[in-house]
């Protein structure tokens, strides 16, 4: 379970995150909702430490990741930020990496073993030699979040997985995140711009706004009120095949 109760941060005198409070259960994916500017990519970075919250506390089992050692850290914490970054490494060498935070002298087969499976499960077996500043965004957000699942951390961090992936492969890279937090129990918190991969993939939401948590829960929050309060847009929720679905509405007086 991960518990965070009154985070608070702001850049300098800007205040941009106030009163941040949620649960999550291991097994379940949490989608962070809100316009730009809104803090989801800075509550994703006070989550793991690369920005230093002024304020509250974030449990995972019951440490204190807020004040965990970096090592220990990293094995409870992975996050796969929004930019990728590519060097000159290969797409294996890559993935390897998320066993850092366990190696204590050098590599064992188990690590290989782990770097294997998950390549196969991301589909990125014919990739493994690439090297990754040859790779397309798309390519290269996958092997991000391969590096990501490679390191079985307890809580997984996505800052917008699918903003650099074709249609298909966002719908099939979400399922394969929420399937891989059910089978092995990891919570997954996703900054997420798009409402139908939230609704279908996530099990909680949390919208932000000016600052503070607007609505935050199951289901029973997505709806067309909070969604047009936060964003600003009309909306409809309508159910097509048992598939939830956003449909923009037309704004006022505009022609469709
Ligand atoms: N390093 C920084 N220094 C100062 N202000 C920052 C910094 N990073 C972000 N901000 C500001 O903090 C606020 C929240 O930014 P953040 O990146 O968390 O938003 P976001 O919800 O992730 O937005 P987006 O949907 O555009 O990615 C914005 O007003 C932004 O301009």
């Amino acid at each position: 379970m991960i518990t965070v109760r009154d985070l608070h941060f702001g850049y300098g005198s800007q205040k941009v995150l106030q009163d941040i409070s949620f649960d999550l259960s291991k097994g379940e994916c949490l989608a962070v909702l809100g316009n730009n500017g809104a803090g989801k990519s800075t509550l994703m970075k006070c989550l793991n430490r690369i920005l230093h919250a002024q304020g509250g506390s974030v449990l995972a089992e019951g440490k204190d990741l807020l004040n965990l050692p970096r090592r220990e850290l990293a094995r409870q914490v992975a996050y796969v930020a929004q930019k990728g970054e590519g060097s000159r490494a290969t797409v294996f060498d890559t993935v390897l990496l998320g066993r850092k935070p366990y190696i204590k002298w050098s590599l064992e087969e188990g690590d290989y073993a782990i770097a294997r499976e998950v390549l196969q499960r991301m589909h990125l077996e014919d990739f493994a030699l690439r090297y990754i500043d040859e790779l397309s965004g798309g390519e290269l957000q996958r092997v991000m979040l391969a590096r990501a699942l490679c390191q079985q951390p307890e809580l997984l961090l996505l800052d917008e997985p699918t903003s650099s992936l074709d249609p298909k492969s966002q719908y099939e890279v979400m399922a394969l995140v929420r399937a891989i937090a059910r089978q092995n129990d990891i919570a997954v918190v996703i900054v997420i711009h798009d409402l139908n991969l939230a609704l279908r993939y996530c099990d909680r939401f949390l919208f932000l706004k000016e600052n503070r948590i607007f609505a935050y829960g199951g289901y029973e929050v997505m709806t067309p009120e909070v969604i047009g309060q936060v964003y600003g847009m009309p909306v409809d929720i309508v159910q097509h095949k048992g598939v939830r679905t956003v449909i923009p509405l037309p704004f006022e007086g505009e022609a469709v």
